[in-house]
């Protein structure tokens, strides 16, 4: 989609932290933890990618689209809310979130994380820093032009809801909108690390798998 990394985009965000910070929920506490996130428009090929990057370096995966989805099938009090928010393709609040997150990682018992989806936006990022301290290793960014994402989506058959044109026209106007300011201020710190997803499947992990050979060494 043509997407230009040489804007730097620095929004300061109010966040409510009072709300974050639960005892219950707090991850990482003293853990030295590697995070990896892993961002793209709708259908780029995030989480095809990452299920093979779990099977070669040993990271848990961890999407933030599918922990919000299984909190909707949970029958959780914010089920409706979430529900109504993926529908319209919205950016759900971090606070719902990063607390889905740190249960997942804190209940993965690993302390490597590929956090697919998330951020999302500059409050998703601004967040999730203040609450969990964490600043990831590197930004996986998989570029795809947006009539090959929208071609995939439309064949991925998973039964998605927001898997329809309508809410796909939506999730890229975030995606443009709300999302890729966040890659610009990572790249604005040399974190990104851009992938061209356009490409067949192995193609694409062929160089997924350079970036991420500093870490073949820990393969279980
Ligand atoms: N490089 C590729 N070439 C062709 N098809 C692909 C490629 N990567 C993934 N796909 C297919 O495209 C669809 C979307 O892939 P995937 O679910 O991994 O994307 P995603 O980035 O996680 O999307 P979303 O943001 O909507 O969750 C899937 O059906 C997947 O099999
Ligand atoms: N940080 C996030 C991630 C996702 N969402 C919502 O879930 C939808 C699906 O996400 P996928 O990554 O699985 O495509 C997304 O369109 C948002 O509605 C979110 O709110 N916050
Ligand atoms: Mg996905």
């Amino acid at each position: 989609m043509g997407t230009m990394l040489d804007a730097t985009v620095d929004v300061p965000v109010a966040v409510e932290t009072s709300k974050l910070q639960d005892a219950d929920e707090s991850f990482p506490g003293d853990k030295k933890i590697t995070v990896v996130f892993v961002l793209g428009g709708p259908g780029s090929g995030k989480g095809t990618q990452c299920a093979n990057i779990v099977q070669h370096f040993g990271f848990t995966h961890l999407s933030a689209g599918d922990l919000l989805r299984a909190e909707i099938k949970s029958g959780s009090e914010n089920g409706t809310m979430i529900q109504n928010m993926i529908k319209e393709g919205k950016i759900v609040p971090s606070e719902v979130t990063i607390k889905l997150l740190q249960r997942a990682m804190r209940e993965s018992g690993n302390d490597k994380f590929l956090i697919d989806g998330f951020p999302r936006n500059e409050e998703n990022r601004a967040a999730f820093e203040e609450v969990t301290k964490i600043e990831p290793e590197f930004v996986l960014f998989f570029d795809c032009p947006e009539e090959e994402m929208q071609r995939r989506i439309l064949g991925r058959n998973q039964g998605r809801e927001d898997d329809n044109i309508e809410t796909i026209r939506k999730r890229f106007k975030v995606f443009m909108e709300s999302s890729l300011p966040v890659i610009e201020y990572y790249n604005s710190k040399g974190k990104v690390r851009k992938i061209d997803a356009g490409k067949p499947i192995e193609e694409v992990f062929e160089d997924v798998k350079e970036i991420f050979s500093p870490y073949s060494a820990q393969v279980a």
